[in-house]
């Protein structure tokens, strides 16, 4: 069932033949022998993307810590910590998975625009020591926290530069209206109250503007704004040990179309700006380690010819892959069975009760049957973390690719497991 010859040098993405090879495995016989929708993922192209970014990096003091929302199935945690990449969390779930798969402490960093005072103490206690902070009362709370706890935090300011990715708006978070960061006025504020802190060192910024950058420009300009501000702040005499550069880096969703920053260009956007500083630059990278690392495979279940419309209905749906109805956002969809025959434009939808359920609209199409495969490329991030069971559909299995051999990392939800934690009623009062 192996084969290599899938090249997954930088800066290509992984490739998907045409002909259906993913890292040496055949998926058209992976789908024969697991019941679809599941999704792929593979082991090289996430390693490929790591080193690929470690390489354009060398020479500067950093550490990348991966962002365990874009995909926190613990064998692609597991995946990282081999590596030796950290992790950017944002809950006590995704501090749990991270501490579960190996990631040491020392390597994680804590972001969130509402972590709450029960999470942060459990941060605290399980040892992390790096927290992004988003808001005031939030830094007065690690302050208390780490107080209580005789323990000391390190604590760099989210910067909300007032930069706009030039994303989709749902994915923007650099905006002055956004709600995560604070600007650098108030941050100006809080590092000259610094000296009031006594368990808390304030000593790092933290800027992340969005996801699904495809341009360096919004990148440089916050990068721009940080270096200012970091020049500005030691020439005040604060000392700063860390730069958290944030995550955004956008991938391929449309191949021969999207045309993402190559990891050299970003390189020598932070080396243009934060190459002089002395402390250590923190990356937090989610989609563009894992993103065109994960197909979903999905078989068509039906075609539906309606009076206006041509409809094929998947056997995924949205509640396994959110991100086009939640975001209007394209993924290339790819028959493996080729059918000769001209293309036709399809809607390309799932059995969830939304007229939202919908993949692509008028999307073109060679002929499909029912019962053929269909992959849906680049899904290897906030694809399964974003999965729910609505419809009573369990969440689907996942699997990893590594050369020629794959295993299950999740295995698909049964009934019992979906209802695992619901009960009858039994009523009490307080
Ligand atoms: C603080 C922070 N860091 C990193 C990321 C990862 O972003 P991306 O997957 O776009 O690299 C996110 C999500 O956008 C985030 O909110
Ligand atoms: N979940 C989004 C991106 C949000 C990133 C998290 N801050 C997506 O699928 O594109």
């Amino acid at each position: 069932m192996a084969r290599h010859h899938m090249s997954l040098q930088q800066p290509d993405p992984p490739r998907i033949d045409a002909d259906a090879w993913f890292d040496g495995v055949d998926l058209r016989e992976l789908a024969a022998r697991y019941p679809t929708p599941f999704y792929a993922y593979s082991a090289n192209a996430i390693r490929t993307r790591i080193r690929g970014l470690q390489q354009a990096l060398a020479g500067l003091n950093y550490a990348i810590c991966y962002a365990v929302k874009a995909n926190s199935n613990l064998a692609v945690l597991q995946l990282m910590a081999a590596e030796g990449v950290g992790a950017d969390i944002v809950s006590s779930g995704e501090l749990w998975r991270s501490l579960h798969a190996g990631i040491p402490a020392q390597r994680i960093v804590f972001s969130g625009v509402g972590k709450t005072e029960q999470e942060m103490a459990e941060a605290l206690a399980a040892g992390i020591q790096r927290f992004n902070v988003e808001s005031a009362d939030e830094l007065e709370a690690l302050e208390r926290l780490a107080s209580s706890l005789h323990v000391t935090a390190h604590a760099a300011v989210r910067i909300n530069p007032d930069v706009d990715a030039l994303t989709h708006a749902k994915i923007s978070t650099g905006k002055a209206e956004n709600k995560f960061g604070v600007s650098i006025a108030e941050a100006r504020r809080w590092f000259a109250r610094a000296g009031s802190m006594h368990h808390v060192k304030l000593d790092g910024l933290h800027v992340h503007i969005g996801s699904q950058m495809l341009s360096v420009a919004p990148i440089r300009e916050a990068l721009a704004r940080v270096a200012a501000f970091w020049r500005e702040l030691e020439a005040a005499g604060h000392a700063l040990n860390s730069i958290d550069v944030g995550g955004g880096l956008g991938v391929r969703y449309r191949y021969g179309h999207d045309e993402p920053v190559t990891p050299e260009a970003y390189a020598s956007a932070i080396r243009d700006h934060l190459g002089a500083f002395k402390g250590r630059i923190l990356l937090e990278p989610g989609r563009y380690l894992v993103g065109e690392a994960g197909v979903l495979l999905t078989r068509v279940v039906r075609i539906k010819q309606g009076d206006t419309h041509r409809f094929v209905v998947l056997d995924a749906a949205m509640n396994d892959l959110l991100r086009p109805s939640l975001y209007d956002a394209w993924h290339d969809i790819v028959p493996l069975v080729p059918r000769p025959g001209p293309s036709q434009a399809c809607d390309i939808v799932g059995p969830v009760c939304e007229t939202g359920d919908t993949f692509a609209r008028g999307r073109m199409l060679p002929p499909l049957e029912a019962g053929d495969l269909v992959m849906i490329r680049t899904s290897g991030a906030y694809g399964s973390s974003m999965s729910s069971t609505y419809n009573s559909r369990p969440l689907v299995a996942e699997l990893l690719l590594d050369e020629g051999r794959h295993a299950i990392v999740r295995r698909r939800q049964t009934f019992e497991d979906m209802i695992a934690g619901e009960q009858p009623a039994r009523w009490e009062t307080v």
